[in-house]
């Protein structure tokens, strides 16, 4: 017989401190405390370590370790969204001790998309959330004589995220939506005790230390929240860190360089959205291509890794490997560096997200050991990607300057894509912003929001003045 085991199983509980890991001034000291800022709290039940559990029960017992998972995927209809119902389809198939349900999946403008996502996976029970209302209200007009289609709820509207981000019955929440629109429901899965697999770096980039905080109140609550992480990057150090974690010296982040990797600035001057969005490992979705280009997506990903692993921007590194075949390293006080090696294909951080600590069988493709592998690593250039030097001077303030340069870098990048500005004014308009503003070392929530409408503004301002 089967039996499930909810999330409320008191088995489940298992509380780690994370308590007074935020600074609130520009942190200038090596502080190495990683494990703990992943806040293990809470393993939702497929991922609960089996083996402690088992070790305790007999043979017979071994079927009631049979657990289920409602998993909330907002973001369904982009390049993780879509990469993460292929891995639950997977574990669907073949995951023993798991019964993976897709609880709700949400998509803003392509929301037939996610209609034909849904039928796909054959999940009739599954909610749909489309956050923008006019394209829900479009498709449920289109949609409502056709009695032979199965007839999903349908939730609408942006609060929509934040309800099914804090459902009761969600266990995991997969955090894929582009830029700053994924902060709330982010953070409503974060207070409410998910497991959320964080594909949407913004949400630390813009408000890290406040999803500190309410880990630390979901901490103290029964339920509890735990934060994976589904950046290449940050899951390659996840996984390396686990082995010393209190003996980490620098986290390494390796960068592909972009498709621009060896270009002049000249040439990146006239560079076009078509060019700039050319990735060479990764296929991805618009914004995060061309921040590639910029390198700011390596920018963001320094600030979601201080954040995440509770480092100061000097413990942090880059360095280019134009294969994306190392994810990303740590030394460790010894010396000794560990990596952690795939091919480029982001169903292995999702699928790891969502079941870690057990590691299943994947579908992503493994490392084609039969093949030559030309690893290289190279420093990268500081001069030609500006970028850069900007994630690190805000990993190293913090405060308010995660959210403007977030801001003003969604905006510039828009900019971008519709002709308006160069490729090489992206930098310029983030770090024109970013000189412009009041900084403030602790912010609210809602100074950090009305700082992002600013800054979009002011970046608006220096886009029109430079034209
Ligand atoms: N793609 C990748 O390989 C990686 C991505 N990431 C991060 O994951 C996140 C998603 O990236 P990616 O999948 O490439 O992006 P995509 O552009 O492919 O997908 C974005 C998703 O967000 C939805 N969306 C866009 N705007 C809004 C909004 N205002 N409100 C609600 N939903 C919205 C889109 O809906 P719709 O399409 O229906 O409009 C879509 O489902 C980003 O933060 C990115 O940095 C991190 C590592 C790797
Ligand atoms: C897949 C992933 O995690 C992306 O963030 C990727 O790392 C982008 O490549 P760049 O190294 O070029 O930014
Ligand atoms: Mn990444």
């Amino acid at each position: 017989m089967v039996g499930i085991v909810h999330h409320s199983d008191p088995l489940t509980v298992s509380h780690q401190s994370t308590a007074n890991r935020i600074p609130s001034q520009p942190i200038t000291r090596p502080h190495f405390s990683p494990v703990s800022t992943i806040a293990t709290v809470t393993p939702s039940p497929a991922n609960r370590p089996t083996s402690t559990a088992r070790d305790s029960l007999s043979a017979g017992d071994l079927d009631l370790q049979r657990t289920s998972c409602n998993v909330a995927v907002l973001g369904a209809t982009g390049s993780i969204g879509t990469a993460t119902l292929d891995v639950l389809k997977h574990l669907q198939a073949t995951d023993s001790q798991c019964d993976w349900r897709l609880w709700a999946a949400s998509g803003h403008t392509n929301v037939d998309k996610l209609a034909r996502e849904l039928v796909a996976m054959g999940s009739p029970d599954t909610r749909l959330v489309m956050s923008e209302p006019e394209a829900a209200a479009c498709w449920q007009s289109a949609h409502a004589e056709r009695d032979s289609e199965p007839k999903h709820q349908v939730l609408t509207g942006p609060d929509a995220l934040v309800k099914v981000a804090s459902e009761p019955a969600v266990d995991t929440v997969v955090a894929a939506i582009v830029g700053r629109a994924g902060l709330e429901s982010t953070l409503a899965a974060i207070e409410h005790g998910k497991r959320v697999a964080l594909a949407n770096k913004e949400t630390l980039v813009v408000a890290g230390s406040l999803v500190a905080e309410s880990l630390n109140e979901g901490r103290k609550s029964a339920s509890g929240a735990e934060i994976l992480p589904v950046d290449s990057e940050h899951s390659a150090i996840f996984q390396c860190i686990a082995s010393h974690p209190s003996a980490v010296k620098k986290l390494i982040l390796t960068a592909s360089g972009g498709p621009f990797r060896e270009a002049t600035v000249q040439q990146m001057r006239d560079a076009t959205p078509e060019s700039a969005l050319a990735h060479p490992t990764w296929d991805m979705g618009r914004k995060i291509s061309i921040d590639s280009a910029t390198m700011m997506n390596k920018a963001l990903e320094i600030i979601e890794a201080r954040w995440l692993f509770d480092l100061p921007a000097e413990a942090i590194e880059v360095v280019v490997h134009p294969q994306s075949i190392i994810h990303s390293m740590v030394e460790f006080t010894d010396g000794s560096v560990i990596a952690q090696l795939s091919p480029p294909d982001m169903r292995m951080p999702i699928q790891l997200a969502l079941t870690h600590p057990r590691r299943l069988p994947g579908i992503a493709p493994s490392l084609d050991r039969a093949q030559r592998w030309d690893l290289q690593l190279m420093p990268a250039d500081l001069e030609r990607f500006p970028a850069l030097r900007l994630g690190f001077e805000v990993a190293r303030v913090g405060g308010t300057a995660g959210a403007v340069v977030n801001a003003a870098n969604e905006c510039a990048v828009a900019l971008f894509l519709d002709g308006q500005i160069r490729f090489t004014d992206i930098a310029q308009v983030c770090q024109t912003v970013l000189n412009h503003h009041n900084f403030e070392s602790t912010p609210t929530l809602s100074r950090l929001l009305e700082l992002d409408r600013w800054a979009r503004d002011e970046a608006q301002r220096c886009c029109a003045a430079s034209t």
